[in-house]
């Protein structure tokens, strides 16, 4: 950095870049941490310079941005079509002119570089094209969960300091909730931009002052010049985190990350040119895996949908010939076991890509039969969405079945935008040996690592400490190098000292025949510390007892790691498909020590 400082002509930049931390509203240490890292991304690398007649001008550098995927499509694929959603179809070349349309719109409401514009919206059309418009605007995109309740969402709205929001309509009292109570705190409230039903179904207005989203795009100008990136370092969104362990914490993605990431999910999901993709992960998780800005890489067609079901999903894999598409292993779930998967094979195959918890192994043979191709991924908000992938090898193929689900259930290896994926021990930071059986933290390295935490310096610097991003997962690694997660470092279970990677009780009792859904989580107990306990959701028809399934996994996995509770109920899970683990153990701990019950029982 110091060679930075020293050079004279860097100070006109250096000045502007200081005043503007030194008058925004972050804390001292937030603005340090943020200022190193603009002001480090301005040094010009002088390596390069010793050969002599090197230029680095706009003719050959230009910060990486998803923008100019769309603008590429808008004359590569322009009559194609881009977005469908029920009878409303638009061409690449039309949803480029309405994301230009769309961004002066927001500029014209007083929206700057660097502000953030948030959406409470399933995957309808305007969700696809604010992923667009808002970066071309200059500014951040936040897209909120839309199971969050009116509490989370101001918390969120607040947070991220939203300048407006985009709210569906049928999420128009969920806002209405959050706007009341951020006006409570005293809080400056958002612009509401109301997305109606494309059939022209209005819903309510909002209140006067709101706008809604067709008019506000038709007012928008198509010359527009876009407010593209100064660096491409620069924030292109800021996505929460599940909140499976804790509270959902705000992670910035940068244009950079956003493109790399982008072009290797395209590539780990083997979509080709102009494939047409199905909406069945939420746009509002990791940007949907930043596959809403791969569509427009590919020329793809976006098949919008608002809402997943097993029939919707059969009925738009025949209509649209669905190519790709992806889910959380309880969208698989869902499909192979839903009654219409009974009738239905698939009309040609359909790559699907799974991830966001752990696959029970089984699901993957079922999917394959129904005539999918499944490729399994692995990451964190934190990485983008995904960062590692179970790359297939052709030579697998001809091995028996259970080995092949056992093999595709490994989180694999890194993705190509990644400079390196391992296991170290979180103490020593050594790594650990590649033996399937020595279990240390997933930690990350490279350009699809999330920018930071928004507001919370603490956690960022946690979160990178000795160099690397740390996952909070456990895992393992194979003699080839595959990963695989054993446990999230908050959900292992410790029973007389003994480590249980509740995954893999889970993974057992996947393999019962009657079981359809199962969570592990620590028992507390007087006498072990805790015990596992599972809570298990049975198929429709069986009946089971907590004995069965207790012998089961006692059958095959070593004593102290099955079972000593079972409790049969549905699973509390995240939109985003994971089951929060925190709400069974507080259960579990409702329940008292297990020991202390058999005493008692026994008196
Ligand atoms: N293929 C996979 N196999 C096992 N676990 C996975 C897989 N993909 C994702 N995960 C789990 O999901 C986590 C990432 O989830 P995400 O970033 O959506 O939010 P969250 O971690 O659930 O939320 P919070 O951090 O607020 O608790 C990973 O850390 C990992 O535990």
């Amino acid at each position: 950095m110091s060679h930075f400082f020293k050079n004279p002509k860097h100070l006109p930049r250096l000045t502007s870049i200081f005043n503007r931390f030194i008058s925004s509203n972050l804390t001292q240490s937030s603005r340090v941490v943020l200022f190193s890292s603009f002001a480090s991304d301005l040094i010009e690398p002088e390596s390069w310079k010793s050969m002599e007649g090197l230029v680095r001008c706009k003719a050959n550098y230009v910060p990486l941005s998803p923008i100019s995927f769309l603008e590429r499509s808008a004359t590569v694929y322009r009559d194609r079509t881009s977005v469908v959603y029920g009878s409303l179809k638009f061409t690449w070349a039309e949803t480029h002119q309405r994301c230009l349309k769309l961004a002066s719109a927001l500029c014209q409401l007083g929206i700057s570089r660097g502000d953030v514009v948030a959406t409470l919206a399933p995957n309808v059309p305007a969700m696809y094209e604010l992923h667009f418009a808002v970066p071309m605007a200059g500014a951040v995109l936040c897209a909120l969960n839309i199971r969050h309740d009116s509490n989370m969402v101001s918390i969120l709205l607040k947070h991220s300091e939203a300048k407006i929001i985009f709210v569906d309509y049928q999420l128009l009292d969920i806002a209405r909730g959050a706007l009341d109570l951020l006006a409570k705190t005293g809080t400056k409230t958002p612009m509401v931009v109301l997305i109606s039903e494309s059939d022209g179904s209005s819903p309510t207005g909002f209140s006067s002052s709101s706008y809604e989203y067709d008019s506000l795009l038709a007012n928008g100008r198509t010359g527009f010049e876009i407010r593209r990136p100064e660096s491409e370092w620069d924030p292109i969104s800021v996505n929460y985190t599940s909140g499976t362990t804790s509270r959902p914490k705000g992670v910035v993605y940068s244009h950079r990350g956003a493109y790399l990431n982008t072009l290797a999910t395209v590539f780990l999901h083997c979509i080709g040119t102009m494939p047409v993709y199905l909406w069945t992960v939420p746009m509002f998780h990791c940007n949907g895996w930043c596959l809403t800005w791969g569509m427009a890489a590919q020329g793809g067609t976006n098949i919008c949908l608002r809402k997943v079901s097993p029939k919707d999903i059969f009925d738009c894999i025949d209509l649209h010939k669905v190519t790709h598409m992806g889910g959380a292993p309880t969208v698989l779930s869902m499909i192979v076991n839903s009654a219409v998967s009974e009738q239905k094979l698939l009309p040609h195959k359909v790559e699907i890509m799974t991830g966001g918890s752990p696959p029970p192994p089984q699901i993957f043979l079922k999917m394959e039969e129904l005539g999918f191709g499944v490729s399994h991924l692995y990451g964190l908000t934190e990485t983008y969405g995904p960062g590692t992938y179970c790359l297939w090898k052709p030579e697998w193929d001809s091995l028996p079945l259970d080995e092949r689900s056992k093999l595709k259930s490994r989180q694999g290896v890194r993705h190509l935008g990644l400079e390196d994926v391992d296991i170290r021990d979180p103490v020593t930071m050594e790594s650990v040996p590649a033996d399937g059986k020595t279990i240390g933290e997933i930690m990350f390295r490279g350009n699809t690592v999330m920018s930071g935490y928004l507001k919370d310096s603490k956690a960022t610097e946690d979160a990178f400490r000795g160099g690397w991003f740390r996952s909070g997962d456990l895992a393992v690694k194979h003699s080839d190098g595959y990963i695989e997660v054993k446990d999230r470092a908050k959900d292992i279970v410790i029973t007389g000292g003994e480590n249980v990677c509740t995954v893999e009780v889970e993974r057992v009792l996947y393999s019962h025949p009657a079981v359809l859904e199962v969570a592990v989580v620590g028992r507390p107990d007087d006498i072990w510390g805790q015990t596992p306990c599972a809570f298990v959701k049975l198929k429709e028809g069986f009946d089971v007892d907590a004995q069965d399934i207790i012998q089961f996994c006692r059958n095959n996995l070593p004593h102290y790691m099955a079972p000593k509770t079972v409790i049969f109920e549905d699973l509390p899970r995240t939109s985003t498909g994971k089951v929060q683990k925190f709400i069974l153990r507080e259960k579990a701990k409702a329940l008292g020590s297990l020991f202390r019950s058999e005493v008692q029982n026994n008196l």
